[in-house]
């Protein structure tokens, strides 16, 4: 068999070759004559799968998406051509919740504020909030919801709707999904109706689709009155990123939230255990066996320190947002925008979740335990 793989997506070689030859090559460059001659196809979120690329589609028998989101997709067309399909959901979501809890905490210490004290509103509360919503919950804080696919199927009365939600929260986080149309579309979810209700001193989070914010809405509100905090790490017509709301926001990165070694390792693993599947082989590889060991393992407490100081020191040691606004924001100054949000993706530096991350505690009291496990990192109380 031939496979055709994303120059981005680790690990390739290790679980596809007993299939046969791999072809690397930037997701950006696929087009339907590469495509030509391949039977499997393993791509990330930049690579459209559409009727243009599938014209190249003469052997094609399975596609893969390392990634959660899947809007890059064209499944109907995939399902008509008896192609078969697969994506990873929740591969990488214990990233994205690093990502979040990080940009909280570099805020938090900014601005003097504690989490504890304040509303996160999550809206879409799948892989990602879900998760959210309990590392949250674990340090006492308060949580709104609004999913209402979720509350629709569950009958959810707890949770609410955006415009409620938008009044409630301090701090709110979005992890939908692109869905272009039905009821439930997320294209331009926060529009301008909805970007002009935030209170002042919100703290506004996208790291689900840079779609489903209108970023232009966004951009003249912060140009208006700078009584907003944002994070971005997904935006609208990436990676040609508009540098003017770049520049304007508190955290801004190049859709990294997700990066994470053991995000992006997970998603590989879940594609290759798919696609022997779709052939009816069996899946021998393991991702245990090829996984790195984290450059750091443990952590020990000496003496007893303040939750809120080791839960930031163990975070920062494990992954600081810090790293990748000012890495990213140095590539976009040698190489231009778009070029530099590529390039950073592609040599995006090693970074291993907080839950790889053994913290050892000589003295546990106050809660300290409880938040650091509640953070994600595993805990252990020695002697
Ligand atoms: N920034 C990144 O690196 C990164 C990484 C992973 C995923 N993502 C994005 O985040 C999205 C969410 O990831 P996930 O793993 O939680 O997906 P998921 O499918 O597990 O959960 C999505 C949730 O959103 C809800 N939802 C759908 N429409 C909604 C609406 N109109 N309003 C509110 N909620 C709605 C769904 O009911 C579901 O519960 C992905 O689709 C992907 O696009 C981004
Ligand atoms: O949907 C996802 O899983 C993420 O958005 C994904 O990690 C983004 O990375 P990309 O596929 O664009 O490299």
């Amino acid at each position: 068999m031939r496979i055709l793989v994303d120059e981005n997506i680790p690990l390739a070689e290790e679980f596809f070759g007993e299939l046969g030859e791999v072809t690397r090559q930037p997701g950006r460059e696929m087009t339907a004559a590469s495509l030509r001659g391949h039977d499997i196809l393993v791509v990330r979120s930049i690579t459209p799968v559409n009727a243009a690329l599938l014209e190249g589609a003469d052997k094609l028998k399975f596609v893969g998406t390392c990634t959660i989101g899947t809007d890059h997709i064209d499944t109907g067309l995939l399902t008509e051509r008896g192609i078969g399909f697969a994506s990873a959901p929740g591969s990488n979501a214990e990233s994205v919740v690093d990502y979040v809890l990080s940009s909280l905490l570099l805020l938090s210490e900014e601005d003097g504020f504690s989490l504890s004290g304040k509303t996160v509103g999550i809206v879409g509360a799948g892989n990602v909030g879900g998760r959210l919503a309990t590392r949250l919950d674990n340090l006492d804080v308060d949580c709104l919801i609004c999913d209402p696919p979720r509350a629709e199927a569950e009958n959810r009365e707890d949770f609410l709707d955006l415009d409620t939600l938008i009044d409630r929260a301090d701090i709110i986080c979005l992890h939908t999904p692109l869905v272009a149309d039905g009821e439930h579309a997320t294209h331009h979810l926060m529009n301008r109706q909805r970007i002009d209700a935030l209170k002042p001193g919100t703290v506004l989070i996208n790291a689900g689709r840079g779609d489903c914010l209108d970023g232009d809405t966004l951009r003249e509100r912060l140009e208006r009155q700078a009584d907003l905090r944002t994070v971005l790490d997904v935006w609208e017509h990436e990676p040609g990123v508009d540098e003017a709301l770049f520049e304007l926001v508190d955290i801004g990165t190049p859709h990294i939230a997700g990066y994470s070694v053991d995000g992006k390792m997970l998603g590989t693993e879940m594609i290759y255990q798919a696609a022997m599947r779709h052939f009816g082989l069996p899946a021998r590889k393991k991702l245990g066996q090829l996984k790195p060991d984290p450059w750091l393992r443990k952590i020990v407490l000496h003496s007893w320190t303040p939750p809120l100081e080791a839960l930031s020191l163990c975070a920062r040691a494990c992954y600081d947002v810090r790293r990748d606004m000012l890495a990213f924001d140095r590539y976009r100054r040698r190489l231009g925008m778009a070029a530099g949000f590529d390039a950073y993706r592609r040599e995006y530096p090693s970074r291993r979740e907080f839950q790889t991350l053994r913290v050892e505690l000589k003295k546990n009291k106050g809660g300290l335990r409880d938040a650091m496990e509640g953070f994600g990192f595993s805990v252990k109380l020695g002697k």
